[in-house]
Formats: C-alpha cells, structure tokens, sequence
C-alpha cells in the first residue's frame, strides 16, 4: 500500500557513537517572553527521549539550544561531560557532532539529493563524501533517487532525504524538530515507523520535538512533558500514561471525564462511585479523572443508574454520553459495541476502578 515500505532495512549508514546531552538548569526567553524558565535534564548515550507538549511551551527552543543554534542565556549544555554552552563556553552547531531534522525538511531546491546530503560531509574528501552520501541514500531507500532534485519527490520521500543528510555524517546526537507533521497522516506512521529503525540502527543518541502525545508514545524510550517552559513530568510512555503527575498531564495525553466529589476515610465520594484517594486531606476536594474505555453500560438495575443520551458510530469503536444523577456533564463511555444500547433508555454504568486517576481539585 504504501511506497516506504523496507526501506528501513536496506543498506546501512554506519553507525555513530552516542553521546549522552546533559542541560542544566537551562534559561532562555525572547524579549519579555521567557521560553524556558530553568530546565535541568540528562539524555542517556543511545537514547530516544521525545519533547511533548503544547504549542509554545519551549520545545523548540531547548532543540535550538542543544544544536547550538541558539545560546542559552543561563545554565549549560553538556555533550558527553564536555560543556558546549554555558556562561564563557559556546561550541559552534558544526562543532557538536549533530545532526538535524527539521519539520519543513529545509532541502536546498537547487541541489540533486546526492549534493543535499553531501551538503554535510564537507570535510571529507570529494570522493569519500559522495561514497558516504550514497550510502545514506541507499539506506533510505533512495539511491535511484541521488540525481533528481527535492522538489520531483514526495514529501516524504523529501523527509527521507533530510534524515539521510542527517545520518550521512554519523553524528553522535540526532534532534529532529517535529520531523512528520508535514505529511499527510496516512505517510506518516510508515516513515515514522522506518525512521525509527534507521535513528535506531545509527544508535545516535536522538531528541525528537513532538506535540502529538501517540506519536511521543510511539517512539519514545522516555517523554519529556513540558509546559510553560518547564519540564512537568519525565518518564516512559507507560508512566506518563498510567501514572500522570497531575490533571493537566491527564488531559494531555488522553480524553477524560472529569468527575468531582470529597475525600472522606481515605476514598474520593462520587456520583459515579467510590475511589482511592491516597495522599489527599481528608474532606479535600478532589477530581476523578475517568477514560471513556473505562466506564462499561450494563443493563439497567446493576451498578450506578445513568441514561443513554447519544450513541455515535466510529468505526472500531462506539462513543456513548451518558447522564448520571448528581453530574452535570454527560458521561464520555469509548465501547467496543453499543448492541442493543438505545439512547433514551435507562443503563447502568460500571466503572472500572482500579483505571481511575484522582487529583486533588484544580485550583478555581
Ligand atoms: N524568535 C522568537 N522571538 C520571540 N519569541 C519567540 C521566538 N521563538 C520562540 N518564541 C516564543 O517562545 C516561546 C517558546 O517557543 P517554542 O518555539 O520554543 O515553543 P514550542 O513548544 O516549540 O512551540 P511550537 O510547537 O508552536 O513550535 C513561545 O512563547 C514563542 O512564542
């Protein structure tokens, strides 16, 4: 179906050393708008960290930091223990062992393929660098391609073009800035899924700046949430998703009913029922924050009594709105099959306790 397909496993473009990225407590801000308010992070040699976040809360900037476009105006950047940037240091972008990506692939229109990625290896001998571009080509499935100009290509084909100038120089750090959102959505998982496999066959230790929390879980070894220039939460695609620090990273990553109530004898009481509330004061008020796959109709007369107010069809999955007594907002329930679930009709509604996430309540 799609034209990518192996290309991911054709050819190699060598493999780099990874280096670890160390930022401490890292400052920068344009003007009055302060872009990052002190971030201190340590990428491992080898690793794939994403970037998550809303749009401006400062991924950008950090990329722009470690690459060295951009100098910090406080902390340091360190690359394998070695400062790159800080108060009397500024190691120039060509002198980092970086390769980048850059959403709009940033191709020169007036150059073949070939010469874009020889573009990179510019210190090699004529000869050497050619050999090494082909060989970057090869391995993005692009070698019958090395003649012809960006612009006779596809996007994505463009995109692997800039990976492979990328790669070609066996850099020993990758930051890719929102490397896909230029493709169309059906390209996108095939060259995301291949560019894995290539950042992963280099081992290059690569930062990948993303606002779309599947394709972070996609990819990610480890997610760095941000938020207003702050790193909210770190840690695998599973922990940000089961065990979010907080309502904000909650809502970031996945729709949820937002269900309030009180906290007595250690559970948070509900219109929707009973759940565990540890660390909260007793009487505090507190937020359930439900997925819509947790909350299972039953037949009326089991669990809590709620009415089916609309069904919508999506395909794989059914979206129900549900009314429960003491809520104001309808219930979101994400079921497989609705069979026999009429809107209008009185249900049950099971929640599935042990999926619910309980946060103290947001400030008013
Ligand atoms: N060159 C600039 N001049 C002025 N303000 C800037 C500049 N670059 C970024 N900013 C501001 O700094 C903040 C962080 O921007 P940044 O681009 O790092 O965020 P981001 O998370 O990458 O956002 P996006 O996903 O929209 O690219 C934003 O408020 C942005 O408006």
């Amino acid at each position: 179906m799609d034209t990518v397909s192996g290309w991911g496993r054709r050819g190699t473009a060598g493999t780099s050393i990874a280096s670890a990225l160390a930022f401490e407590d890292v400052v920068h801000g344009y003007g009055p708008v302060r872009a990052l308010a002190g971030i201190s992070l340590v990428v491992a040699p080898g690793e794939v960290l994403c970037l998550l976040g809303p749009s401006g809360c400062g991924k950008t900037t950090l990329l722009r930091i470690a690459s060295g476009i951009e100098r910090p105006q406080a902390g340091r950047v360190l690359i394998d223990s070695r400062e790159v940037a800080g108060p009397s240091t500024f190691v120039p972008p060509e002198r980092r062992g970086i390769g980048l990506v850059f959403q709009d692939f940033a191709l020169f229109p007036h150059l073949s393929n070939l010469a874009n990625v020889m573009f990179g290896l510019k210190a090699l001998p004529k000869a050497d660098a050619e050999r090494a571009a082909r060989v970057a080509l090869s391995r993005v499935g692009l070698a019958d391609h090395a003649l012809d100009y960006p612009h006779t290509l596809s996007g994505g084909e463009q995109q692997r073009v800039a990976l492979a100038r990328a790669i070609a120089p066996r850099p020993s750090i990758l930051l890719m800035d929102e490397p896909f959102s230029g493709l169309d959505s059906r390209l996108r998982d095939a060259i995301r899924e291949e560019t894995l496999a290539v950042m992963r066959e280099t081992r290059a230790t690569c930062i990948v700046v993303t606002h779309d929390p599947e394709e972070a879980m996609r990819m990610a070894d480890r997610i760095v949430l941000m938020r207003e220039g702050r790193i909210a939460q770190i840690g695998t695609p599973r922990d940000l998703y089961q065990a979010p620090a907080d309502l904000d990273t909650a809502r970031f990553f996945s729709d949820v009913n937002e269900v309030p109530g009180v906290v007595q004898g250690g559970r948070l009481i509900t219109p929707v029922g009973y759940f565990a509330a540890p660390g909260l004061a007793e009487g505090a008020p507190a937020v359930a924050a439900i997925r819509p796959q947790s909350i299972l109709p039953r037949p009326a007369g089991m669990c809590v009594p709620g009415r089916l107010v609309s069904r919508r069809y999506l395909g794989e999955v059914e979206l129900l709105e549900i009314v429960v007594q003491g809520m104001e907002a309808p219930l979101k329930a994400r079921v497989r099959s609705a069979e026999g679930l009429h809107p209008g009709r009185d249900i049950g509604v099971d929640v599935t306790a042990s999926e619910v996430l309980v946060f103290a309540a947001p400030a008013a």
